[in-house]
């Protein structure tokens, strides 16, 4: 047996069953080469260190349960294998084991040593202890069952120790990582959906934020990258967040990641009212449509993951759009485009070479509110565009925001981490070329190749309702409020309006009651082609929550947090 202890690097003969192999580990590699009986060498196989999940003694299983064979000659290695599956992006991971059987003891404590050494020096990214929240009500309500009999065991083997939070309210996680000591994790993990994937990265901006001494609420703030890094442990009803960035929503791949460390950043999008940050978005900012199909599908939350289905086609048939003021800040059209059918796949060259994480000329002392565009323009020293119009909806999304459902998704050719969003926007047309339009989100056909749609690769995105309309709706919003107070103060009208229970996280106090008011303000619509009177405005979708404000103000910061994921992998290295 040749050993060298500064760089790691082992070599001797060992068996697998009754053939004979040269194994060989060098600093990033461990690879084992079949010697036939005539001494020539066969197939070798090779597994980079940086995707051993760990080095046992002994004959070991743990899947489908733990089970030791103790001997002094066996070692078992575990690592990462890789499959493709079904409709999914990515690859999927699963746990590989091959058990070696050495000529001594001494070469089996040799190999085990330097194993280990290996995964310290040339994979020391590895969580040793994480913060895990498990929402039991999330998807199907099998998170604890996911977590305990197919991640825990993984996360034991690879030596990582997990602190386990079940929630019992909405914001608890939030509210857990904002608020206590976290002196000692090295990440933190959802296993629930989209929902406590938000609440984690709400926590882990604002605790940042917080330690840094930077306020969130101003639009101009360089924020502070985070790095406490994120896991998601797919659990949900859509998945969206781990679908985009892993490329398939399976939680023994997620949780391979965890373990090995992987690194992703994320480009996060904070949406923000005149005066304070509303809410921080990763895949959906949407207004009109999508707006609609969520406050519609709130109304039914009884109905399980079938109310978007429902509340889809509720809101096709409305047929309702909604005038607005769309300004945005195009991000360098030489570098990428949401049109030059890329796909943001693991390594990506645009993501890895992105300089945008600094914001230029962004002045918070435009008021939100003015209709005056050419003021806009001045100030910014002319790079906003201003578009105008009618729209069925308009839609930012800083990642591609694919799920099984949609594997390209809102913009294929999205990037995580380039410091750019896509903002998409959908004019007035008729109901058949709207569903050709949405249709076009699940096959291969491109949805931008249509002439009502038009997408465009930002930086950031104001949004306001024409002069006009902001009286129509200040007028509306004042007739509502009364009627609202008259409601509240005889709460059994409140029946007939169906207001929706679902929890929104908030960042402040006075958005409570802002959100409140709001469901309020807008009156139910559920009676679909025979409603009469149409709205004149939409709420936004912000990943999966309405939001109160109407008039908003988007900014994209580049690489904002980290996930423990890698983007997606090619599946052609299957
Ligand atoms: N114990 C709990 N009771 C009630 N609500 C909870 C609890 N824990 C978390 N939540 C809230 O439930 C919401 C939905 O959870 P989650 O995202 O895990 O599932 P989902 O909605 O089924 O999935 P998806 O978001 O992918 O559609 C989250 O916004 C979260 O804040």
């Amino acid at each position: 047996m040749e050993t060298d202890m500064d760089s790691v690097r082992v070599e001797s003969s060992l068996w697998i069953g009754n053939k004979r192999y040269r194994a060989f580990l060098s600093g990033w590699y461990f690879s084992w080469t079949e010697i036939d009986k005539g001494n020539r060498e066969k197939k070798t196989i090779s597994v980079p260190v940086s995707e051993v999940i760990g080095v046992k003694e002994g004959r070991v299983e743990i899947q489908p349960q733990k089970k030791v064979e103790d001997t002094d000659l066996d070692f078992t290695l575990f690592h990462v294998n890789r499959n493709s599956r079904g409709n999914a992006q990515g690859l999927t991971w699963s746990l590989g084991r091959t058990q070696f059987c050495c000529p001594s003891r001494a070469v089996r404590d040799q190999w085990i040593t330097q194993h280990r050494t290996a995964l310290k020096t040339h994979s020391p990214s590895r969580p040793h202890r994480l913060l895990v929240f498990i929402n039991p009500f999330g998807g199907k309500k099998r998170g604890k069952q996911i977590f305990h009999s197919l991640v825990s065991p993984l996360f034991e083997l690879a030596g990582i120790s997990s602190h386990v939070v079940v929630t019992e309210r909405a914001n608890q996680a939030r509210d857990y990582i904002l608020k206590k000591d976290l002196t000692g994790f090295d990440g933190v993990i959802c296993v629930g959906g989209d929902g406590m994937f938000s609440e984690l990265l709400h926590g882990v901006i604002g605790r940042t934020q917080q330690e840094a001494g930077v306020s969130e609420n101003d639009l101009t703030a360089m924020l502070q990258p985070c790095d406490l890094h994120i896991g998601v442990i797919p659990a949900g009803s859509t998945d969206c967040v781990c679908f985009t960035t892993v490329g398939i929503n399976d939680p023994v791949t997620s949780a391979l990641h965890i373990i090995i460390g992987d690194s992703q950043p994320l480009d996060v999008c904070s949406v923000h009212d005149q005066s304070t940050v509303v809410r921080y978005s990763v895949s959906l900012v949407g207004y009109g449509f999508y707006g609609d199909v969520l406050e519609e599908s709130e109304r039914h939350r009884w109905m399980g993951p079938l109310r978007y289905d429902y509340a889809g086609c509720m809101v096709y048939m409305c047929n309702r759009s909604y005038s607005g003021l769309v300004q945005y800040l195009p991000s360098d059209s030489q570098i990428s485009s949401p049109r030059d059918n890329t796909r943001c796949l693991s390594g990506c060259r645009v993501c890895s070479e992105s300089k945008e994480r600094l914001f230029p000329h962004f002045d918070s002392s435009t008021s939100l509110y003015s209709s005056n565009v050419s003021q806009y323009s001045t100030e910014l020293e002319g790079e906003w565009v201003t578009v105008e119009g009618t729209f069925k909806c308009i839609s930012l999304t800083c990642v591609s925001s694919s799920c099984p459902r949609s594997p390209k998704g809102l913009s294929p050719s999205a990037h995580l981490a380039d410091g750019t969003a896509d903002l998409i926007l959908v004019r007035d047309t008729n109901p058949l070329s709207f569903l050709t339009y949405l249709h076009r989100h699940t096959n291969k056909q491109d949805q931008f190749d249509l002439p009502f749609v038009e997408v465009h690769r930002v930086k950031a995105v104001r949004f306001s309702l024409p002069p006009g309309e902001e009286e129509d709706f200040e007028e509306e919003e004042e007739k509502i409020q009364s009627s609202a107070e008259r409601v509240l103060e005889d709460p059994g009208k409140l029946c007939s309006n169906n207001i929706a229970g679902h929890s929104q996280q908030h960042l402040t106090g006075q958005k409570e009651k802002a959100t409140s008011t709001s469901r309020l303000k807008r009156p139910g619509f559920v009676c679909g082609p025979c409603c009469t009177k149409p709205r004149s405005v939409s709420v936004w979708n912000c990943d999966g929550e309405i939001l109160p404000q109407t008039e908003i103000s988007c900014r994209i910061h580049g690489q904002l947090v980290r996930l423990f994921a890698r983007g997606i992998e090619d599946s052609t290295r299957a």
